[in-house]
């Protein structure tokens, strides 16, 4: 076992005694402290008090009768403090966000103090893993301090909702149990070229005839509200994104002159290739599209994609090699694909939003904004990369060896785990440029019935990796502390697979 017993990341720095206090669940309660700036107005704060003591004390709570009398080193109650007048409870989480807290379980209080209500949820979560049963079965928890906040500011999960469908509560699931991990930003790879999903108001024929159905498989207005809020109160970012101008197949089918028609010969074949970068119509669709997604999306930043683009049916298209020759790109087809990233780019920064590009719009050259943050994503030499686009000073996440959607037999979490992901060469003022990271679970073999089980606790490992101090490395401790928070995952309903050969006190049923 563990010193830190099965804290899941590890906290910046935790002390914990050999000291124990019981508690339960007739004589323990979760409050705000008399001098928190935080009152029972905020709901965000109250929902977390109930959700972490059911999470504590298991639903099968037993309302025991009001004992009263409380036992010689019994904890009666963990004190909440939020210590900065703007608590931020009606916010939204942001890469800004202080997320910091400090816990200290002392009889006969327990006291969280956080700056913000982020460092309060994440305090509750590291508290709630401090909790273990002895053997009577009875709650005890042992004196401690810890003091902690994250290594990096942006910890995400990518999910693919357009190669296959995933349901509403598929999705606030895995919000949940992100939050269990300290995860805070949900990349939302919303569409792609499968279907359309996202219920547009400007252009419902997007997703009528986009979706795989027009409305059992749809993100309706108010799914999507559910999702931002479910979210925010975990402290969790919601980034959407819009990939273009490739992965865009199911675009075309509502927006019919949005994408390239590919030619054989001199005529037209049928089919169709990335969004058609030569038309008036096509920027003054995406003015109007991400205007509205800039009013949907509260989030600073947003996608904008830009992987993969393939120039074939450019490369066949008479109008297209015309426009080539007219603005004398020759035959460089990442020149018009920089013409149309860099028109797109003017458009959405008229939204006052930032944005957020895989690493080939960067390698193609395109000019971009200087907040910027370049997602480096290609296996490989992905180091190379992160030196090359720090180099060009941008902010930068890596997901290259996080790429989750590629299953293989053994314990690939070991490999998540031993990512650095400052490990390129680089001067200092490169490596604050580093934001943090995503784990990416693409949808082409995935949907409700294999998420959870495929994404943790794989993901586990690539949580403490932007969590944690950086020599946090042993792999025979983060076994010890995995397990556990493995099983206390399992406990708490989700369909977590195993690591490697052990058991779970309660398994999965
Ligand atoms: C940025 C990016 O990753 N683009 C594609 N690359 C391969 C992935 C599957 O591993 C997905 O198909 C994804 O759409």
């Amino acid at each position: 076992p563990s010193k830190y017993g099965s804290l899941w990341p590890l906290p910046q720095k935790v002390q914990i005694s050999d000291v124990s206090y019981k508690l339960s669940s007739s004589n323990f309660r979760i409050v705000d402290g008399k001098l928190s700036y935080a009152d029972p107005s905020c709901s965000l704060l109250q929902d977390a008090y109930r959700r972490y003591f059911d999470y504590i004390f298991g639903l099968t709570r037993k309302h025991g009768p009001k004992s009263g009398r409380t036992g010689p080193s019994e904890l009666t109650e963990l004190q909440v403090w939020i210590t900065s007048p703007d608590t931020e409870c009606d916010g939204y989480p942001s890469l800004a966000s202080d997320e910091s807290y400090e816990l200290s379980v002392q009889l006969p209080y327990a006291v969280l103090k956080a700056p913000k209500v982020w460092g309060v949820l994440h305090g509750l979560e590291t508290f709630s893993q401090l909790v273990y049963e002895d053997e009577y079965g009875v709650k005890n928890v042992n004196s401690s301090e810890i003091n902690d906040f994250p290594r990096f500011a942006h910890r995400g999960i990518l999910l693919d909702s357009s190669r296959h469908f995933l349901p509403v509560q598929v999705i606030l699931d895995n919000l949940e149990t992100m939050a269990m991990n300290k995860f805070n930003v949900f990349h939302w790879h919303i569409v792609d070229d499968p279907s359309f999903p996202f219920m547009s108001k400007t252009f419902p024929q997007l997703s009528q005839k986009g979706a795989y159905h027009p409305y059992t498989h749809v993100y309706t207005p108010a799914d999507v509200k559910k999702v931002i809020e479910f979210a925010r109160v975990r402290g969790i970012r919601v980034i959407p994104e819009f990939d273009t101008p490739g992965h865009t197949q199911s675009w075309g089918k509502g927006q019919t002159d949005l994408l390239t028609p590919c030619y054989s010969g001199s005529k037209p074949s049928g089919t169709f290739g990335p969004v058609n970068p030569i038309l008036n119509s096509t920027y003054d669709f995406m003015k109007q599209f991400f205007k509205e997604i800039s009013t949907v999306f509260p989030d600073a930043y947003i996608h904008l994609g830009g992987d993969e683009v393939n120039f074939s049916c450019w490369k066949s298209n008479p109008d297209i090699q015309k426009f080539m020759t007219d603005h004398g790109f020759g035959q460089d087809f990442s020149k018009l694909e920089s013409f149309y990233i860099q028109n797109l780019l003017d458009i959405v920064t008229t939204t006052n939003k930032g944005y957020m590009i895989w690493q080939e719009v960067f390698d193609n050259g395109v000019k971009l904004h200087p907040d910027t943050v370049v997602h480096v994503w290609i296996g490989g030499k992905s180091n190379e990369e992160m030196h090359n686009v720090t180099a060009a000073g941008y902010t930068t996440i890596l997901s290259a060896p996080w790429y989750l959607d590629y299953v293989s037999y053994g314990q690939d979490w070991r490999r998540y785990y031993q990512v650095e992901p400052l490990g390129f060469n680089g001067t200092e003022t490169q490596k604050k440029l580093v934001i943090g990271g995503e784990a990416c679970l693409w949808g082409e073999y995935v949907d409700a019935t294999n998420l959870s089980p495929r994404l943790w606790p794989r993901a586990s490992a690539v949580a403490e990796r932007l969590w944690s101090a950086m020599d946090v490395t042993d792999l025979g401790d983060a076994w010890n502390r995995l397990s556990p928070h493995r099983c206390r995952m399992v406990e708490r309903g989700v369909p977590a697979e195993p690591l490697f050969v052990s058991y779970c006190p309660r398994e999965y049923n």
